[in-house]
């Protein structure tokens, strides 16, 4: 029996006092990899916040790894956010500091205090992302596919149970891009569950998975047409 790690039931989904999206029914099971997909300004990044706590759920029921999206609370955020990695289009990187500081900083706030296991835990996410010698260079030294990489390898600092990726290639050329979802493909095959928006269709083609379409303020699964043999 498949185990629901995301579920979303006749959900609405507002930004203040608009509307967004409406019927909002949408089940992702634990290994599972599911793109959103749709049109500029069709509500992807505001499903998106609904999932990571960022807006609040006002109508209809919904649950993300373990956490009610309608009781949570302000004070439970942090800690659904430590069993979600979150990876933006714009890398969110901090600047002033280089890789191996920008992954430390997530660790300490998240309350790891010994030092051998922090290097260990960060050389493990680098070496998954393809970084494992970038860690002394300062963030802003980075081409924009290596600083998507290390936001990766930030997002799986906690091992999180599910990873929402909100257009994690939005700001890469099309050979980075490609670079970026082989990372992403690999932690999925790897074991972990992936909720990627984009509206890339090309890396869709090229890496078909599950796929969800916002579209006239509703959601719908988009039927993967089997190529004629
Ligand atoms: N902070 C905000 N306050 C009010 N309305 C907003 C806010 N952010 C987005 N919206 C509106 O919500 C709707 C959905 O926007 P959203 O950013 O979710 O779309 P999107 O599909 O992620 O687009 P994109 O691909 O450009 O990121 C749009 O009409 C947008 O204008």
């Amino acid at each position: 029996m498949p185990e629901a790690i995301l579920s979303l039931q006749n959900a609405e989904i507002f930004q203040r006092e608009n509307l967004v999206l409406s019927n909002v029914n949408l089940t992702i099971n634990t290994g599972e990899f599911v793109y959103l997909i749709g049109k500029t300004g069709s509500g992807k990044s505001s499903l998106m916040k609904t999932l990571y706590g960022d807006l609040n759920l006002e109508k209809g029921t919904g649950s993300i790894v373990g956490f009610n999206l309608n009781t949570l609370k302000e004070k439970e955020i942090p800690f659904l956010r430590r069993k979600l990695g979150i990876v933006f289009q714009d890398f969110k990187l901090l600047n002033d500091r280089n890789v191996f500081e920008n992954l430390k900083f997530v660790l300490k706030a998240t309350g790891w205090k010994e030092p051998v296991k922090i290097e260990s835990k960060i050389n493990e996410v680098l070496a998954k992302v393809g970084m494992e010698t970038k860690g002394f260079k300062m963030a802003f030294q980075l081409s924009g596919g290596e600083q998507q990489r290390v936001a990766i390898a930030r997002a799986l600092l906690n091992d999180p149970d599910l990873i929402l990726a909100d257009e994690p290639t939005g700001n890469l050329d099309p050979a980075t891009s490609v670079g970026v979802m082989n990372v992403l493909n690999e932690i999925h095959n790897a074991g972990k569950t992936i909720l990627m928006a984009t509206h890339d269709y090309a890396l869709i083609l090229k890496y078909p998975h599950k796929t969800i379409k916002c579209e006239g303020g509703e959601l719908f699964e988009v039927v993967q047409q089997k190529s004629a043999t």
